[in-house]
């Protein structure tokens, strides 16, 4: 479960104080993925953020009871200057995981070839995204947190894999995906939530809350 309880968050522009989220209570229980639908500058990835325990409320408190993974998307995950197979070591340190079974499985599943045993500073934008999916999907967790859709990558091969074990992986977890597209959010979630002028407004179906989203956009 993530709790939010009576959760505020703004920033000072140096002229205005844009508000994130005013007082917001919500809850994500195991099982019921959440799609949250909010425009562009809105807040999303401060949302995933939050969720993610990257950064702090300034009111209410985060209650996280469950493993909750890094943003996908979140490319400060992943450090340029060492390799892909560093990478996955270090990931799978710091969530306390096998570290042989975490490069095996990236290695395996990022097909990088020798580039995994390169700087990521030398990947293309495709190669990186395929390795923070790869590291991703070998860290087995209760919530995904994922930031406008996936990555994307061309690579056919990568894509037929990484849906396969992502899909298997969605009938026992959790997603919550933040977008400004309702297609977006179409195959993940079983209920949505507008987040508009610092309210998340909760909605049993997707359906529900596109009507909000497109009539006030
Ligand atoms: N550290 C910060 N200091 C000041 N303003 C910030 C800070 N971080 C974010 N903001 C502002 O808060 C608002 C929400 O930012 P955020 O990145 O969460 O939105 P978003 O919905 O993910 O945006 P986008 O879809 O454009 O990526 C934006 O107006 C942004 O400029």
């Amino acid at each position: 479960m993530l709790e939010f309880q009576d959760v505020s968050k703004s920033f000072w522009t140096g002229t205005q104080r844009k508000v994130i989220l005013n007082h917001a209570s919500f809850r994500v229980d195991l099982g019921r993925s959440l799609g949250i639908l909010a425009p562009n500058g809105t807040g999303k990835t401060t949302l995933i953020n939050m969720m993610a325990g990257l950064e702090k409320p300034d009111e209410g408190k985060i209650i996280r009871d469950c493993k909750i993974s890094f943003p996908l998307g979140f490319m400060g995950g992943v450090v340029n200057r060492i390799s892909g197979k560093e990478n996955a070591r270090y990931i799978a340190n710091i969530y306390g995981l096998d570290d042989d079974y975490v490069e095996a499985f990236a290695r395996w599943l990022a097909g990088l070839g020798e580039y995994f045993d390169m700087p990521v500073g030398t990947y293309s934008a495709g190669m990186r995204a395929r390795l923070t999916v790869s590291l991703m999907l070998a860290l087995d967790f209760d919530i995904y947190l994922i930031d406008e859709g996936m990555p994307t990558t061309t690579d056919v091969e990568f894509n037929r894999k990484a849906g396969a074990i992502l899909r298997e992986r969605l009938e026992k977890s959790t997603v919550i995906i933040v977008s400004h597209q309702a297609n977006t959010l179409e195959r993940f979630v079983d209920r949505a939530a507008v987040l508009r002028d610092g309210t998340l407004h909760m909605f049993e179906t997707l359906e529900e809350a596109k009507q909000l989203y497109d009539y006030t956009a």
